[in-house]
């Protein structure tokens, strides 16, 4: 039976890992953070403040999409966070064996940004915010998944996803 991945995304700082811990351990599912599969370079661009390039992201994605194909056809469904900030990167990873549903934490660039100014200890600096709005292409309509407001405490964003999704 296929298995669903439910992928978290938005822009850095949306709450991804935050929301997806919840979600992980409320379905008891094995759950990647997307920002341990970036090759070396990847994390070394970011840090010095440089985003990356559709061509930078596609080793990423491909490597993300089979974890997902891995846990699926092992039985597992999962729990992934990942900016997936465009349609085509969202395609690579619907080319996984599961059913890859998105839950798009949408904010302001005022709210997400006061959220990473506060935040400490974490290689992305807050002034990549732009760019990744910038790449951002909200979760379609026609896209399997839903779009949930980051401004609900992480407790009622987990409580939307799951009363807002089959499972
Ligand atoms: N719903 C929320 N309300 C208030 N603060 C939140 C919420 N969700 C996350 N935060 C806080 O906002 C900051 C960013 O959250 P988090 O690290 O989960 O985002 P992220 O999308 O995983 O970021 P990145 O992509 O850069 O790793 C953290 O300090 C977190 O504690
Ligand atoms: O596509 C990207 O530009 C990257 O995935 C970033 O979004 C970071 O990895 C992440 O948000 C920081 O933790």
């Amino acid at each position: 039976m296929t298995t669903t991945c439910l992928v978290v995304m938005g822009v850095s700082g949306s709450g991804k890992s935050t929301v997806a811990r919840l979600l992980a351990d409320r379905l008891g599912r094995p759950m990647a953070e997307a920002d341990e599969f970036h090759p070396e370079a990847n994390i070394a661009k970011m840090s010095a403040g440089i985003p990356l390039t559709d061509a930078d992201r596609e080793p990423w994605l491909l490597a993300l999409r089979d974890w997902i194909s891995e846990h699926d056809a092992a039985g597992q469904g999962t729990v992934v966070t990942c900016s997936a900030l465009k349609r085509s990167y969202r395609d690579l990873l619907r080319g996984a064996s599961a059913r890859v549903r998105f839950i798009h934490l949408s904010g302001s660039r005022e709210v997400i940004g006061e959220r990473l100014a506060s935040r400490s200890g974490h290689f992305m600096p807050p002034s990549l915010l732009d760019s990744q709005f910038a790449d951002l292409e909200p979760l379609g309509d026609d896209e399997d998944g839903i779009t949930v407001d980051v401004t609900a405490t992480p407790e009622q964003i987990a409580d939307r996803v799951c009363g807002g999704l089959d499972r």
